[in-house]
């Protein structure tokens, strides 16, 4: 096969820069409103197009069934869409930590979904892939839209936005946070009133926070420690529903000076704030 045909394509990390829950529906998911913003860092996924109409993914994920992988279910929802026949070869290069609150799992599928799009000449529009992208996590149609947005509903009704964009010390603390167990406890406040887009960003950094911190505290005190350690240091804030929690620097020699401080039992890492999404610039080249 031609070496043009294969793409090897980022799937970028994102951070809830506030989260407020707003409510709880008749199905039991939550009304949120957030702030994503995409870092430059994140997993790599590469494409390679295959004759016999197979899809395969190396390497098998520990913990997920291949057949639960977004990835393969990106990969089918879009051939199911389109009644395109079509097979692939996908490998991943899997860096974000899962179940961390950085939405790895759904940029992958977000990936998936727009590298195979362009692979397979479909042509479908963001518009599409968007739509197609939610009936596999609420998370994934901010990844296909590829801009920082204010988020409401369960994340699905975006408004593009352009945030500040300073360095970020993202840590992960070492334990599992599992999302519905969050949203399940009793003691989750989820009456905060909602507000406008405006007000969220005319408040700015200092007046934000994500409502899920108090409880996620209380399932794991370590993350109540990491968070703790930074704020002794800079303005640090929890994603989504954790386990990763960080820290917000004006520079990378400042970031970079919080990670040789860090204790050696929590992993971490440093990245740039990105307001549009590191896949659509490699896209465009
Ligand atoms: C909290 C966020 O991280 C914010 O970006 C995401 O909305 C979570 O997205 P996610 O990890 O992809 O979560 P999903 O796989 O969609 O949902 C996991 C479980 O969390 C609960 N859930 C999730 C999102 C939401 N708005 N309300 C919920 O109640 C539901 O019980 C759901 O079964
Ligand atoms: N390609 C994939 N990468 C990561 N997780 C996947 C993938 N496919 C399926 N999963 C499943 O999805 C779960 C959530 O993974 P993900 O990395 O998206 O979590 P997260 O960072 O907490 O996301 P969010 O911020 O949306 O809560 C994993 O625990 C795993 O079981």
């Amino acid at each position: 096969m031609p070496d043009t045909a294969r793409l090897r394509l980022p799937a970028p990390a994102k951070l809830n820069r506030m989260l407020h829950i707003t409510g709880r529906r008749g199905d039991g998911y939550h009304e949120l409103q957030t702030l994503f913003q995409f870092l430059d860092h994140g997993d790599t996924l590469s494409l390679a197009p295959r004759d016999d109409g197979e899809l395969r993914l190396t390497p098998t994920l520990p913990g997920v069934a291949d057949g639960d992988n977004l990835i393969l279910r990106a990969a089918r929802a879009l051939r199911e869409a389109t009644g395109c026949r079509r097979g692939a070869d996908l490998h991943l290069e899997k860096r974000l930590p899962m179940g961390g609150g950085l939405g790895g799992g759904s940029s992958d599928a977000a990936t998936a979904l727009l590298g195979l799009n362009r692979l397979w000449g479909l042509e479908l529009s963001l518009d599409a892939l968007a739509e197609l992208g939610l009936t596999l996590g609420a998370d994934v149609p901010v990844f296909v839209r590829g801009h920082a947005a204010w988020a409401e509903g369960v994340g699905e009704r975006l408004t593009p936005v352009t945030l500040d964009s300073p360095w970020f010390v993202v840590v992960h603390p070492g334990v599992a946070v599992a999302t519905p167990a969050v949203f399940q406890a009793p003691q989750l406040t989820r009456d905060t009133p909602p507000i406008t887009m405006a007000r969220a960003l005319q408040g700015g950094t200092a007046s934000w926070r994500n409502d899920c911190e108090p409880t996620v505290r209380e399932l794991h005190p370590e993350i109540g420690e990491a968070l703790d350690w930074l704020r002794d240091r800079a303005p640090a804030m929890l994603t989504g529903t954790g386990a990763c929690v960080f820290a917000r620097l004006d520079r990378e020699a400042d970031a970079q000076a919080l990670l040789a401080e860090m204790p050696s039992r929590w992993q971490a890492f440093a990245a740039r704030g990105r307001n549009r999404s590191p896949l659509h610039d490699a896209l465009d080249r």
